[in-house]
């Protein structure tokens, strides 16, 4: 296998006897790689299981920095001082299911007896990475809602508790915004239920896109959203929930020769230093009905304003 300045070294491993390191690895004392495997399988984090690998690597490999990809998760970990011109990356697979891409850079090429260490290592990390990547999904699965891949309830609960925890405390604005898609059982009974899914998943794109990164969208429920927005006054809450709701009423959905033109409602409210989870989300959940009231397709952040 090459190893030149530009040359990129890709490998898959399907499992720790697919390795067949192409040099002699040095010897790793049986107490060494015996205490190796036990720090590696000590966390179900993910960085806390790379970063151990990576402490242990860079003793045989020196002046390595590591980056390491699953974007499945949406993640990128980087280990050590820089990136470098000499790479060599392997594709960590089981089966078909990607684990993620692992990359070692350095500014001195890699050699043979080096070359053929990382991957004696890699075979280490191998088991407890994948039980690392398995509980991040299964914590994840329970936090994210399948249909649309935003926040589901329970995620919704917990943060708000903490996002308000948070505003009381230094006094940072956190305001809530609670979206309901117009007259959705007549989208369903019209074109059908999953014709219904593909809005909710149209939806929650268009919420995601027109949120910052800090923002937060879950599902509540059925075709309800919620948005918390840290940082962010009631002001600044009425302009994003406007620019939400008409990026809604600009959608086009086809369904079969027809197209649906879906709108949502929003309600809109601002915590206060007396608030609890529940009454702020009242009182945005109020404004929401408002808006119903009033004729749909609108936004409400005070009980008397009209649509
Ligand atoms: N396709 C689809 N429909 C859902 C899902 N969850 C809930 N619904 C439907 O959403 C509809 C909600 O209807 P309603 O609560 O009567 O509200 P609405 O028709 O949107 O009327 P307004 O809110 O008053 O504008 C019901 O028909 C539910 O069956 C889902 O995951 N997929």
């Amino acid at each position: 296998m090459n190893n030149t300045n530009s040359a990129q070294r890709l490998k898959s491993i399907t499992t720790t006897s697919s390795i067949e390191p192409i040099a002699k690895p040095s010897i790793i004392p049986t107490q060494r790689a015996a205490s190796l495997l036990q720090t590696l399988h000590r966390s179900l984090e993910i960085d806390a299981t790379l970063n151990a690998f990576y402490q242990e690597l860079s003793r045989v490999v020196e002046g390595c920095s590591m980056t390491f990809n699953n974007n499945e998760l949406n993640l990128c970990i980087e280990q050590g001082p820089h990136r470098a011109q000499h790479e060599c990356t392997y594709n960590l697979r089981e089966h078909q299911q990607e684990l993620g891409r692992m990359t070692l850079h350095r500014h001195r090429r890699f050699n043979a007896a080096e070359l053929a260490n990382i991957e004696l290592y890699l075979s280490y990390l191998y088991q407890p990475l994948r039980n690392a990547i398995a509980y991040q999904k299964a914590l994840r699965s329970a936090l994210v809602d399948p249909l649309t891949n935003v926040g589901n309830r329970k995620s919704f609960s917990d943060n708000l508790e903490r996002e308000l925890q948070l505003s009381i405390r230094y006094q940072i604005d956190l305001s809530l915004l609670v979206i309901d898609l117009d007259h959705f059982k007549q989208i369903n009974d019209q074109y059908g239920h999953s014709h219904g899914d593909q809005v909710l998943q149209a939806v929650a794109t268009v919420l995601k896109e027109t949120s910052r990164r800090t923002d937060m969208v879950f599902r509540y429920g059925g075709e309800e959203f919620v948005i918390l927005l840290p940082k962010t006054p009631l002001n600044g809450a009425i302009v994003i929930a406007e620019r939400m709701r008409g990026t809604i009423s600009l959608l086009h959905i086809p369904a079969g020769t027809q197209t649906i033109r879906p709108t949502a409602s929003i309600g809109v409210a601002s915590a206060r230093g007396t608030d609890s989870a529940t009454s702020l989300f009242d009182r945005a959940d109020a404004n929401l009905y408002q808006a119903k009231e009033k004729g749909r397709n609108c936004v409400i952040s005070a009980p008397q304003e009209a649509c």
